[in-house]
Formats: structure tokens, sequence, C-alpha cells
């Protein structure tokens, strides 16, 4: 097989297996009434389902990125395919919550570990012009894995029940371990990777040197400031914000959710366009994400009473640039690291993100309990109230993102590349403009 055709299917099998790992990450939270039967629980205790296997994958980001430097992507692949589909094994027999929240744990385990191997892959097949186009594709068609979990598997559970639902996406999961053996490498360079031996001096300096250097902070900021407030969006709290806090029907708010994953799909390959044509450029699309979030959300949550449907459309449209947003830190990674660092940068970029939603998500229920006083209902005013959180983590990121970028750009002017305020370029593009006409 050629490089090249050999390139797409190693993409290909990456790509599934992230599809596959979306699915499993999403298949506890559309099966809420099932196990709310099941496990005969509330509400809140299966909502903390979806904290811990969060909390799981963020805290495994950076262990992980290490290990991939390590054993290399093939292998965290196939172990995380094992891990994902022990896990929904575990779940499919659990018969208490205990044992049911251990598998989710190891669902979130085993999804800490491919997206990080699925862009190691990407790196190591495809020329680093193609990377940021391939690698926001990667980002979007996974998102195919939560379509696979409200609608095949959900059917699933309706029609044979709990046991088989879990125990048919357990094996998906087997079958994509077997996939990897047949058809995964590390890299198109034919001599075997040496198996490294993990010593602590080593990884401890692998750590402090990715960490040291700002772009893989300036990624992780990045990826805080962008990808956070889609996925509270999509993962917790969009769907309460538009029924019970804007009066809108469940269907109207189902269909607003797949418009943002729609309208995400569609940006996803602009943005990798920009970042491969402009990669001096970075941040400001970066800001310019950040901008679109905010004053979407401060036009929403300023609006006195209920906001109008084009107004909560324009929300929609701009919480689908975070997810392809938060892709241009890892961008950030692997530019400003070396190959045998990428892992360890990547991990600790995808904890930005990851980290901001969590706590904001965990931040918004405690705000609405205060509010409430711990009532199961609550309305406009109080999610209003606690969704002002966003502006805590904002904040936080901008203040990360400018501190980094200036770090970054005095490093590169250090080797020789000075990046040009953006007044200078635009100035000296109207100066060119006037002496061309
Ligand atoms: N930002 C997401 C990926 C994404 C791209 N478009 C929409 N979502 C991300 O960081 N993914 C990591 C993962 O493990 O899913």
């Amino acid at each position: 097989m050629s490089t090249s055709r050999r390139a797409w299917t190693v993409w290909g099998v990456g790509l599934v297996a992230y599809i596959v790992a979306v699915l499993h990450r999403t298949s506890f939270g559309v099966s809420g009434l099932a196990a709310a039967e099941r496990f005969g629980t509330t509400a809140s205790v299966l909502a903390s389902f979806v904290v811990v296997q969060l909390l799981v994958y963020a805290g495994l980001q950076v262990p992980v990125g290490i290990l991939l430097d390590q054993i290399g992507p093939r292998r965290l692949l196939i172990i995380g395919a094992v891990v994902m589909a022990l896990g929904q094994l575990v779940l499919a027999v659990a018969a208490s919550v205990q044992v049911a929240m251990g598998g989710r744990v190891l669902v979130g385990a085993g999804d800490a570990m491919t997206f990080v191997s699925v862009l190691r892959l990407v790196a190591a097949w495809f020329p680093p012009g193609r990377v940021p186009l391939l690698t926001q594709l990667t980002g979007l068609i996974g998102q195919l894995g939560q379509v696979l979990s409200a609608v095949p598997f959900v059917l699933v559970l309706d029609m044979w029940g709990w046991t088989p639902a879990f125990g048919s996406v357990a094996s998906v999961s087997v079958f994509i371990a077997v996939l990897a053996i047949a058809l995964l490498r590390d890299s198109p360079d034919v001599r075997t990777r040496p198996v490294q031996r993990i010593t602590w001096a080593g990884v401890g300096s692998d750590l402090l040197k990715a960490w040291q250097h700002p772009g893989t902070r300036l990624g992780l900021w990045t990826h805080f400031s962008t990808g956070f407030s889609g996925m509270v969006f999509a993962m917790m709290w969009g769907f309460p914000f538009l029924v019970a806090g804007q009066g809108l029907s469940e269907g109207t708010a189902g269909s607003l959710l797949t418009l943002m994953v729609l309208a995400g799909a569609a940006a996803g390959p602009v943005v990798g366009v920009l970042v491969q044509r402009h990669p001096l450029r970075r941040s400001w699309l970066v800001l310019g994400v950040v901008l679109a979030n905010a004053s979407a959300w401060t036009a929403v949550l300023a609006w006195p009473g209920e906001a109008p449907l084009w107004l909560l459309v324009l929300l929609i449209l701009s919480l689908s640039l975070s997810g392809p947003g938060s892709m241009i830190g890892f961008d950030f990674a692997r530019t400003f690291n070396p190959p045998n660092r990428l892992g360890t940068a990547t991990g600790m970029v995808n904890v930005g993100g990851f980290t901001a939603a969590l706590v904001t998500i965990l931040a918004i229920g405690l705000v609405i309990d205060i509010r409430t006083g711990g009532a199961s209902t609550y309305g406009l005013d109080d999610l209003r109230v606690a969704l002002c959180l966003h502006y805590v983590i904002w904040l936080t990121g901008l203040i990360g993102i400018l501190r980094t970028r200036r770090l970054v750009r005095r490093r590169m002017a250090a080797h020789g590349v000075v990046v040009p305020p953006i007044r200078e370029v635009i100035e000296r593009r109207r100066r060119n403009r006037r002496w061309r006409s």
C-alpha cells in the first residue's frame, strides 16, 4: 500500500475509534430514564456520573500524554478501546450505583486515551501543512458519536433493554481494538520504533519542558477559553436553559442543539483553512471566538425576559465555534513542541477546556441550588445569575492567552521570527492597495 493510501487508512481507523469513544462518552447521558429506573436513583446522582467521567477524563490527560510519548499512539489507542469495552460491560451488568459508577470511571479513562492518540497519528502520517485541517475534521466528525448514541443506541436500549444495549457498544470497542491491531502503525517510518524505557527523570524532564514552553500554555488557555462554553451548553445546561429558562418546547430545544452540531461541522473546516493559511494570526482567531461567544451570551443574558428565537439562534451559531476554536489549542501544542513531547503537550492542552467545563457545570449547579434552596425547579432568573459565571472563566482565560502570547512572541523574536502588530499589517496592506491603484 502506498504511503498516502496508508496514511488515509490510518486516519480512517483513528477517526472511527474517536467516533466510538464519543459514542461511549455520551451513551449514559441519553439513557437517563432507563438508568433512573434500573438503579432507582435521582437525577442529581445520575448527573454526578457525567461529572465523575469528565473528572477522570481531564485528570488523566497529562499521565496519558506522557504514556503516549513512551508507548506510541497505536498501543495507547488499543488500550483505550479495551478499557472502554470493559467499562461498558461493567455498566451492562451493574445492579448498583457504585458498580455503575466504576464502569463510567473506566469509560472516562479509555476515552482519555483516544483523542490524543488520533491527533498524534495525524501529526505523524501527514505533511505539516495538512495537519490543521485534518485536526479540525477529526474533532468535528468525531461528534458523530453523539448522533450514534442519540439514535441507534437509544433504539437498541428501547427495543432490547439495558444489558444488550451497553453490551453491544462494548463489542463495538472490541472491534475497534482488533481493527487498530491490524491496520494501525505509529508512523510511516518503516523502522520499528525502539521501545523506550520509562524513567521518572525522563518523564519529569518532558513534563517540565512541555509546560515551560509558553506555546503549550497558550494552547491550554486557548482550549480553556474557547472550548468550555460549548461543552457546558451541550453536555449539561443548554437544554434546561432553553426549556426551563426560555420557555421553548423540548422539540425546539433539541433542534437548536442539533443546529449547534451542524453549524460546528460547517465552521470547523473554515477555521482549519484559516489556521493553515495564517499560522501567525491563530491567536486572533481564538480571541474572535471568545468575543463571539461572550457577546452572544451577553445579549441573551441582558435581554429583559425570554429572548426572541432569532437571538437564541445567534447564540447557538456563536457556540458552534467553540469546538473548532478549541482545536487551535492543539495546533499551538503541535507547532511549539518536538514530536517526542507532543503527547505530553497535547494532553496538557486538553486539560484546559475539560477542566473549565467541569468547574462551570458544577458551579452553575451550586449557584442554582443556593438561589432555590435546593428545590428541584428553577427559572430564568436563577439560570441567568448562574450563567454569569461564564465571565469569570473568560476573564481568567483571556489573561492566560494574552500573557502566554506575549511570552511566545518574545521567544519567537529571539529566534528571528517577528510577528508584526496587526495594526501595522492592516496599514501596510492599505498603503500597498493605494499605491497599486
Ligand atoms: N474541542 C473538542 C473537539 C471538538 C471539535 N469540534 C467540536 N468538538 C475536543 O477538545 N475534543 C477532545 C475530545 O476528547 O473529544
